[in-house]
């Protein structure tokens, strides 16, 4: 029998404890506040801020949807965060990504405090997760391992094979893995016999845009399969990298698209915005 990773039902779950940290919180005079910045009007953005937005007003944080024109200069974008970092009641910052062309994507993260950089992009967070140093890790390989562990899956001594590396998922899903004593492989579009490195994984991460690229004879039966791709098929329908018909069958457990790892991106967002505000409790005392 495969199991099916449901991360809606573990996000809500995770969601549930969460409240009740952040009513502490708030009777401590500390009430946790996430901006989202959000720079023209790409649609699937949209659709992840408002969620960001409803999950955050859920549990009792403040949730600062900051929406600015596809015209905005580097200049104004770089104001706004400085803004931000300097406002002591707002603890994390996260500027959506893509950003439109023109704009410098390191530049604008590299302007966010690292204290503030909920996302973990700032190369400050990044160093820290590669030296297994605590710090803001990315949401994504955030949840993903929030999601093994709920399920009680220990990846210690696994083959672990990643597919894509970006610096969103594929690069800090490795750091994390490493730092959980799996044995990481890292593949990409220029990776040769690709499909011989992912038949290898008790572990399979999949970040790569590619709508249903992993196929059934790509996966090892019984393997733990992690589709994140969030892509339209040919019909315009949400699908995952993952072949979810073919591959379901061969492995011993997968996430389904949607109700996979997009909760579980949300759920972490929200869990390390008020990791950061609880700092604040103590510096108010
Ligand atoms: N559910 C969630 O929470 C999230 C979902 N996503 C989704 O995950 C997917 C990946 O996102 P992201 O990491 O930002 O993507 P990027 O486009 O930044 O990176 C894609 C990676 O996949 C690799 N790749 C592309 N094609 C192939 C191929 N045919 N074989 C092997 N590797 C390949 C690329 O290789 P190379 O480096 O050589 O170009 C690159 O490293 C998207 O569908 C995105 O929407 C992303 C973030 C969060
Ligand atoms: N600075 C930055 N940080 C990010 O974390 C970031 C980003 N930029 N840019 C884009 C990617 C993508 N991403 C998702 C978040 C939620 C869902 C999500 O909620 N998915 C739901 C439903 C999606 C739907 O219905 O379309 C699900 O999978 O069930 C998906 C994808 C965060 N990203
Ligand atoms: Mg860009």
């Amino acid at each position: 029998m495969t199991t099916v990773l449901d991360g809606k039902k573990t996000a809500d779950a995770l969601m549930t404890d969460l409240k009740n940290t952040v009513t502490t919180l708030k009777a401590q005079g500390v009430t946790p506040a996430l901006a989202v910045i959000l720079v023209g009007d790409d649609p699937a953005s949209a659709i992840y801020v408002r969620n960001k937005h409803r999950r955050a007003e859920s549990l009792g944080i403040r949730s600062l949807q900051i929406q600015l024109p596809k015209t905005t200069t580097q200049a104004e974008l770089l104001g706004r965060i400085a803004d931000l970092n300097a406002d002591s009641a707002i603890d994390g910052i996260l500027v959506q990504l893509p950003l439109p062309a023109g704009i410098d994507e390191q530049a604008v993260i590299q302007s966010i405090s690292p204290e503030k950089d909920v996302d973990g992009f700032h190369p400050i967070n990044v160093g820290r997760l590669w030296t297994n140093l605590p710090g803001v890790v990315a949401s994504t390989p955030y949840g993903i391992m929030a999601l093994l562990a709920y399920y009680q899956i220990d990846v210690s001594g696994m083959n672990a094979v990643i597919v894509g590396r970006s610096n969103i998922v594929g690069r800090p899903m490795a750091a994390l893995l490493l730092n959980h004593d799996a044995t990481v492989t890292m593949t990409h579009s220029r990776t040769k016999a690709l499909a011989e490195k992912t038949r290898a994984a008790d572990l399979l991460v999949v970040a790569t845009g590619r709508p249903e690229m992993i196929t059934a004879d790509m996966v090892k039966p019984g393997a733990i399969v992690i589709d994140v791709g969030m892509d339209r098929n040919a019909a315009g329908k949400l699908v995952g990298d993952v072949d979810y018909a073919g591959v379901a069958p061969v492995a011993g457990a997968i996430t389904p698209v949607p109700g996979g790892v997009g909760p579980m991106t949300i759920a972490s967002l929200m869990i390390q915005t008020v990791a950061i505000a609880k700092r604040r409790v103590h510096e108010q005392q």
